[in-house]
C-alpha cells in the first residue's frame, strides 16, 4: 500500500468511519484472502452487510480500469441474499477506492453481480474459488493478496457465515423411498425450501444462508465455501471458529474429519495452513496444537501425556482475557505429519459408540485447536515503536517484534438426538441435548443483543460447552458454522430445528480483531530469546575452546538451539507434504506422547532416567502383549461377519424349507397315503374273491369227481342196459328172422295174467300193422318187461319207452321197417287205425291220420334217441 493510500485509511482496529450514504461491501475479512468474503448478510439485524449504495456506475474507461457499481440497500432478507460479491480471482490485486462521495469503487477485478438480473447466473468453481472437486489439496502455492487496503474499508463487525449441508440419503432413508424433501435452486445457492407437498408440516418459509451445500457437494468444496476463509484469517492473527452443528447421523464429522478418500475441514485446513506458511516468506511462524473434548459435562485432554486411554480431566477457569482451560496439553508442530500423527492419536481416545442412527457417533463435543504465532522476519518493517507498552506492562525494546497470536478452533459438536435404545446412550444424549440446548439459548440472548433488545444475561455458564465458546461467541472470533442436515422426512422436524438454530446464528454480530502485539510471554518470542542466547553462548564457547565436559555441553546446546530452532516455520523451513506418507496415519509412540517436551525442556541425566523406567515399562508391556496373543490362541475364534451372514441366510432357508414341507409335502404325504389305503384295500378284497374262488375252484373239483364218478356209473349202467337192448335186439332178430317167424320162443311166454293185463291193457304203440310181422308194442309202463302178445296171433313185442329209446337207437331201422314195416303208432282216438291210450289222448297227444303218425313216429323216434322219457310225453 503506498504511503498515500495509507493515509486515507484508518488506522487498524479503528472502526471506518463510514458516511450514513456508504455502506461496506463486505463483512470484515483478513486481508490477505485471495478470497474475500462473498456474502452479505441476509439478516436485516446486520445493516452495515448490504444496506449500501453507490450512486453512479462509470465504465471502466471512465474509472481508468475501475469499474463503479451501484448497490441499492436491500430492504428484505430476500433482496440482500441476491447480492452477491464475486471474488477476486487469483493474482489480481484487488483496489477497493472511495471516490469523492465516499462511495466504494471497486476494479473489475471485484465485480458485484445483482443476481436478480442474472438469472442464469451460474459461479463456476474457479469463480468462487473453490477447490477442484477431484483434488482435495488446497491450493499449495496461492497467490497472497496485498489486502490492506481492502480490509481497511470493511466494517467493523462481522456475521457468523452460516451455510448448510444436505447430505446424501442414507440406506435406511432410501428404503424409506421418500426422495429429498429439500429443494435447492441450482441458480440460487442461498435459499433452501421445503418441496411442495411435503407431508407433516406446514413449513412453508424461504430459507436463506450464506451457501446451501446441495447433497452433491464434495468436502473439497465445503471447505471451499465454508472454511477457507477462516483458516486463512487465523493466519492473518483473528481468533476463528469453525463448528459443525446437527442431529446425530447428519455428517458433523464426515464434514470435519471426512474420510481418507475424502479428508474433511480438519484435514484440508492443516494442509492450507502450511501451504500458507510456505507461501508467505517474510514472516515466521510456530503452531501448536491441542485436542479436547467435553464428555457428560467433563472436559478431557485428549492428547494428555498421561498414557491413559481417555486422557486427563481440565478444568475451567476464569482468567483476565476470558475463559482458560488449565493445564491442556499444546504440542509444537512442525509439519502436517506431526498435526495428523496427534489428531490420530486423539481420535483413538475420542468417546464413539453406536447409536440406533449412527455406527460411530461421537458422544462428546471435540474441539482440535492450532495457535497460531507469526512474526515477521523483516526487523525493519514491524519494529514496535520504542517505549510503547506491552501487553504485560513491560515496555517493548528495540528487539521485540509485533506477534501475532491467533487460534483455529476446529469443533465437531455431538448431534442432538432422540431417545434410543441404549441405557448409555441416553445418559451421554442427556448431557448433549443440555448443552446443546444452552448453547441455541446463549446465541438466542447474543442474537437479541445485537437486535439491541435488552438482555440482562448470557448464560454462557450453564454448560461447559458455552463456557468453552465463551471467548468466541462473545466476540472474538470469526465464525463459520455448518449446519447439517437430512433430506429425509424422517428427520423433518429435526432439520427444521437445525435451521431455526442457524437463523438465529445469522443474528449475533461478531467483533473479531486481528490479535497483534508485543507479548513476550509469545512461545515464539522465547523461542527466539533462547535461540539468540544459545548463539551468543555457542559463539563465545567456541572462541574460548574448553575441556570434554564444555564440548558435551556444547554439544548439548547446539541440540537444543536446533531443536528450537526447527520449532520455528518459515517458507524455507518448513517441510513441503508428502500425500503419500502413509506413516501420516500411524499414530504417535506412546513415549512420545507421554513426554512432548522431551527434546528440549529437560536435563539429558533425566530424560536417561526416565529412557530406562520406559524400557522397564516397554518390556513390561511386551509380556502383556505376550500374554495377551497366547489368551487370544486359546480362545475360540468369533464367526465373522460373513459366516454370520450366511448362518443367518441358511436359517433363513430352514425356515421355508419347512413351510415347503407344511404346505406341499404334508398334503402330497396324505394323497400317497390314501393312494397305498385305496391300494391295500383292493389287494385284500382280490385276495379275498381269490380265497372264496379257490374254495369254488375246490368245490368244482369235488362235483368234477363226483359227476365223474356218476358218469362211471352211469356208463356202467347204460353198458349193462347196452347189453340189455343187445340182448332184446338178438331177440327180436332171432324173433324177427324167418326161420324162427313162427318160433316164438325167444319171447317170453305171457301168462295168463299178463295177457288179461295186454287185452285189458291196450298197448301204447302197435308197431307193424301187417299180418306177416310181429306186432311190437311200446308201453308207457317203464317196466321193462317186453312180451308178446299177438290179438290176431302174431308175435308181438311190448316195449317201455326208455327202453326203446336205447334200443331203437341201436337199431338199423331200415332193417327194422324191412322187418316191422312201417312204424306206426296207433291210439284210440279218433283214428281206429292206430292204438293210443286214454292217458294219452287226455295229454293232447291224438294222432289224426296214419301219415302223420308216420312222420311223428320217425320224428319220434329220433327224438327218443336224444330226449328224456318225461320230455317225450
Ligand atoms: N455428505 C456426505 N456424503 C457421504 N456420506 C455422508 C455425508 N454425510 C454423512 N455421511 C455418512 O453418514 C454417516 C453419519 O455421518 P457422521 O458420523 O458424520 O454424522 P454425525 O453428524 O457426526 O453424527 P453424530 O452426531 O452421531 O456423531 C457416516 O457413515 C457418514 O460417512
Amino acid at each position: 500500500m503506498d504511503a498515500h493510500a495509507r493515509s486515507r485509511m484508518p488506522p487498524p482496529h479503528q472502526t471506518p468511519k463510514l458516511s450514513s450514504r456508504s455502506t461496506p461491501l463486505v463483512p470484515k475479512t483478513p486481508s490477505h484472502m485471495k478470497s474475500p468474503p462473498l456474502t452479505t448478510s441476509h439478516n436485516g439485524n446486520t445493516p452495515h452487510h448490504t444496506s449500501g449504495s453507490i450512486s453512479h456506475v462509470l465504465s471502466p474507461k471512465e474509472g481508468g480500469g475501475s469499474t463503479r457499481l451501484k448497490i441499492k440497500s436491500a430492504t428484505t432478507p430476500e433482496a440482500k441474499s441476491r447480492l452477491l460479491v464475486k471474488p477476486i480471482p487469483a493474482g489480481v490485486k484487488a483496489q477497493m477506492q472511495r471516490n469523492s462521495n465516499n462511495e466504494l469503487l471497486a476494479t473489475p477485478s471485484v465485480r458485484l453481480v445483482n443476481r436478480a438480473k442474472t438469472p442464469n447466473y451460474e459461479p463456476t468453481l474457479a469463480d468462487e474459488g473453490w477447490m477442484s472437486a477431484d483434488s482435495h489439496q488446497v491450493n499449495s502455492n496461492p497467490t497472497m493478496m496485498d489486502f490492506d487496503d481492502y480490509e481497511n474499508e470493511m466494517a467493523e463487525t462481522e456475521a457468523v457465515l452460516v451455510s448448510v449441508r444436505v447430505r446424501p440419503p442414507n440406506p435406511v432413508e432410501l428404503r424409506s423411498d421418500a426422495g429429498c424433501v429439500w429443494t435447492m435452486p441450482e441458480h440460487d445457492q442461498h435459499l433452501l425450501k421445503l418441496a411442495k407437498g411435503t407431508e407433516g408440516t406446514r413449513e412453508d418459509r424461504d430459507w436463506i444462508f450464506d451457501r446451501i451445500l446441495p447433497p452433491h457437494s464434495d468436502n473439497g468444496r465445503v471447505y471451499g465455501t465454508s472454511a477457507r476463509r477462516h483458516v486463512r484469517s487465523a493466519m492473518e492473527g483473528y481468533n476463528a471458529v469453525i463448528f459443525a452443528y446437527g442431529q446425530t447421523a447428519s455428517g458433523k464429522t464426515h464434514t470435519l474429519s471426512g474420510s481418507s478418500s475424502e479428508p474433511g475441514i480438519i484435514p484440508l485446513s492443516i494442509t492450507d495452513l502450511f501451504s500458507q506458511i510456505r507461501s508467505t516468506p517474510d514472516r515466521e511462524f510456530l503452531l501448536r496444537a491441542s485436542y479436547l473434548e467435553l464428555y457428560n459435562e467433563t472436559i478431557i485432554d485428549l492428547l494428555s501425556p498421561s498414557g491413559s486411554s481417555t486422557g486427563a480431566e481440565l478444568h475451567l477457569s476464569e482468567g483476565k482475557k476470558g475463559v482458560i482451560i488449565n493445564g491442556l496439553t499444546e504440542i509444537a508442530v512442525r509439519s502436517e505429519l506431526d498435526v495428523k500423527r496427534l489428531l490420530r492419536s486423539g481420535e483413538d481416545r475420542r468417546k464413539v459408540g453406536a447409536t440406533d442412527w449412527n455406527s460411530r457417533s461421537s458422544r462428546s463435543h471435540c474441539v482440535f485447536r492450532i495457535t497460531i504465532e507469526s512474526r515477521s522476519r523483516n526487523s525493519a518493517v514491524e519494529e514496535p515503536p520504542i517505549g510503547a507498552r506491552t501487553p504485560g506492562g513491560r515496555l517493548k525494546t528495540a528487539g521485540d517484534k509485533m506477534t501475532r497470536i491467533s487460534t483455529l478452533s476446529i469443533i465437531d459438536l455431538a448431534g442432538s438426538e432422540k431417545h434410543t435404545s441404549s441405557k448409555e446412550r441416553n445418559a451421554e444424549g442427556k448431557h448433549i441435548n443440555q448443552s446443546l440446548l444452552t448453547l441455541k439459548l446463549v446465541i438466542s440472548k447474543l442474537a437479541d443483543l445485537a437486535s439491541k433488545r435488552n438482555v440482562t444475561h448470557v448464560p454462557y455458564r450453564d454448560s461447559k460447552l458455552t463456557r468453552l465458546l465463551q471467548n468466541s461467541l462473545s466476540g472474538d472470533a470469526l465464525i463459520s458454522v455448518i449446519c447439517t442436515v437430512s433430506p429425509s422426512h424422517l428427520n423433518l422436524a429435526e432439520s427444521i430445528s437445525t435451521l431455526a438454530f442457524a437463523q438465529g446464528l445469522k443474528r449475533v454480530v461478531l467483533k473479531a480483531q486481528k490479535k497483534e502485539v508485543v507479548d513476550p510471554q509469545a512461545l515464539i518470542q522465547q523461542y527466539q530469546n533462547e535461540i539468540a542466547e544459545l548463539r551468543a553462548q555457542l559463539l563465545e564457547k567456541e572462541t574460548v575452546g574448553g575441556n570434554k565436559n564444555e564440548r558435551e555441553k556444547n554439544e548439548a546446546m547446539e541440540k537444543r538451539l536446533n531443536e528450537l530452532k526447527s520449532m520455528i516455520l518459515t517458507s524455507v523451513t518448513v517441510n513441503s507434504p508428502d500425500m503419500n506418507d502413509n506413516t501420516a496415519m500411524v499414530p504417535p509412540s506412546p513415549a512420545k506422547m507421554k513426554y512432548p517436551k522431551l527434546e528440549y525442556d529437560r536435563p539429558s541425566a533425566e530424560l536417561l532416567e526416565e529412557l530406562h523406567a520406559e524400557q522397564l515399562h516397554r518390556a513390561e508391556l511386551e509380556d502383556e502383549v505376550a500374554r495377551l496373543k497366547a489368551e487370544l490362541a486359546t480362545r475360540p475364534i468369533e464367526p465373522n461377519k460373513e459366516i454370520v451372514t450366511l448362518r443367518n441366510e441358511v436359517a433363513e432357508l430352514r425356515l421355508i424349507a419347512d413351510d415347503y414341507e407344511r404346505h406341499l409335502l404334508e398334503p402330497s404325504r396324505k394323497v400317497r397315503a390314501d393312494v397305498e389305503k385305496e391300494f391295500n384295500d383292493k389287494m385284500k378284497n382280490l385276495e379275498n374273491q381269490l380265497d372264496s374262488k379257490k374254495i369254488w375252484a375246490n368245490r368244482l373239483d369235488e362235483n368234477v369227481r363226483f359227476i365223474t364218478q356218476e358218469n362211471k356209473a352211469l356208463e356202467m349202467r347204460c353198458k349193462e342196459a347196452e347189453s340189455k337192448v343187445t340182448q332184446i335186439i338178438e331177440f327180436i332178430n332171432l324173433a324177427l328172422s324167418p326161420s324162427n317167424s313162427n318160433d316164438h320162443s325167444g319171447l317170453l311166454p305171457i301168462s295168463e295174467e299178463e295177457s288179461d293185463y295186454a287185452s285189458s291193457t291196450p298197448p301204447i304203440f302197435n308197431i307193424n300193422q301187417s299180418d306177416e310181422l310181429p306186432a311190437l308194442v311200446v308201453t308207457d309202463d317203464f317196466s321193462p318187461s317186453p312180451l308178446m302178445m299177438g290179438n290176431n296171433g302174431k308175435s308181438t313185442l311190448t316195449l317201455s319207452a326208455s327202453k326203446m329209446r336205447a334200443t331203437f337207437s341201436q337199431m338199423d331201422l331200415a332193417n327194422f321197417n324191412d322187418k316191422f314195416g312201417t312204424l306206426s303208432m296207433s291210439g284210440r282216438g279218433n283214428n281206429n287205425n292206430g292204438l293210443i291210450n286214454k292217458q294219452q289222448h287226455n295229454r293232447g297227444l291224438g294222432i289224426s291220420n296214419h301219415k302223420m303218425l308216420r312222420e311223428e313216429s320217425n320224428f319220434a323216434l329220433a327224438e327218443i334217441a336224444a330226449g328224456d322219457d318225461d320230455e317225450y310225453y
